[in-house]
């Protein structure tokens, strides 16, 4: 679909807003630039948009994204860096970070990603910015600008896919270090997506950039949730503070029906999390439709429906922790 056609069909006032506008198979994606407005003025906004962009022959979907500068400047001593980690591969760390991501920033926060996951990088993908390549600025990275109005850098963007695998030590550290010491100027938080597991990749990862805290992610299995405790003493050790724990792929929710089914169980990350003394943040269900919508770098925090509600909750969660600490 013509971008520029869908540009034109918005008033305006809201057109001086737009910050990006993608279109695919129907979807449209606009981040507009929500400065200085009050809730009321916002959801005004974002109403305006969809009404607009629904009215476009082909349109089917419309994904607004809000940004606001809340802070008139980052941080004195740049973002807050919030780690995501957990015990075990593939339990939906990645994707987790990543809606995490984009719902703080539909809440007008300035939100960075750093995909530290040197073994199998999905930030590219699930933020859609895969065969990007970030420039320098005096030997300093300047992170990609993805739909969604996050900021985000991975190995991934570094190296081929596939590659990133293959990398040593060093070579992998280095590019860690230059990810974090990147130009995060006019970023509040940054989200990390530590590799999975306990090991020298993330020991070295958190001693070195200290994180403000962490959020523990995990599926309600035995196994995972085994890791999951050993993630926490990581941290632990580290002394970077639990934010908590968040259960994934908590229930089957049906494609056909919308029924809730616990195919691994429900419930048991809540218990883990009240046995280690750490706060609950919420669970997502397993749902066919989180996958499919990751996998085609269409976050479904981005959108709306219970998909989004459930990333959001844990989003509203992460950005009191952050509201207590003052950042
Ligand atoms: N709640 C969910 N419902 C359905 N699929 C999910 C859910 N969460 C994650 N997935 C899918 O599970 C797979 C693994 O997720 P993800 O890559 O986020 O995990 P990870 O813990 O980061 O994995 P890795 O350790 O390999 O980096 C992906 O295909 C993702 O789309």
């Amino acid at each position: 679909m013509n971008e520029n056609l869908l540009r034109a069909s918005l008033p305006a006032s809201i057109a001086a807003r737009v910050r990006s506008l993608k279109s695919r198979d129907g979807t449209v994606t606009v981040v507009l630039d929500a400065a200085g407005m009050d809730p009321r003025e916002r959801s005004a906004l974002e109403s305006d948009t969809k009404s607009a962009l629904s009215a476009v022959e082909g349109v089917a979907d419309v994904r607004v994204a809000l940004m606001a500068d809340r802070a008139p400047a980052a941080e004195p001593g740049g973002p807050v860096i919030v780690a995501v980690g957990s015990g075990k591969g593939g339990v939906g760390k990645s994707t987790l970070t990543t809606n995490l991501a984009v719902a703080l920033a539909r809440a007008g926060r300035r939100v960075g990603v750093v995909d530290a996951d040197i073994y199998g990088p999905s930030q590219p993908t699930l933020l859609h910015t895969q065969g990007q390549r970030p420039k320098a600025r005096d030997k300093q990275l300047i992170p990609l600008d993805s739909p969604y109005g996050v900021k985000v850098l991975s190995v991934g963007h570094l190296v081929d896919s596939g590659k990133a695998v293959a990398w040593r030590g060093p070579m992998a550290g280095g590019a860690l270090v230059q990810m974090m010491e990147a130009d995060w100027s006019g970023v509040d938080v940054l989200l990390l997506d530590l590799p999975p597991g306990t090991g020298d990749v993330q020991i070295t990862m958190i001693q070195k950039h200290k994180p403000a805290g962490a959020v523990i992610v995990s599926t309600p299995q035995d196994l995972a949730l085994i890791d999951a405790r050993r993630a926490a003493e990581l941290f632990a050790q580290a002394h970077v503070p639990v934010i908590g724990m968040v259960e994934n792929m908590a229930g089957y929710a049906c494609p056909h029906c919308g029924e809730i089914s616990d195919p691994f169980g429900r419930g048991a990350v809540e218990s883990e999390a009240e046995a280690e003394g750490l706060p609950f943040l919420g669970r997502i269900p397993l749902d066919l439709a989180i996958r499919q919508a990751s996998d085609a770098g269409e976050p479904p925090a981005a959108g709306n429906g219970p998909q989004a509600d459930a990333f959001t909750a844990i989003a509203t969660r992460l950005g009191a922790w952050l509201d207590s600490r003052g950042s």
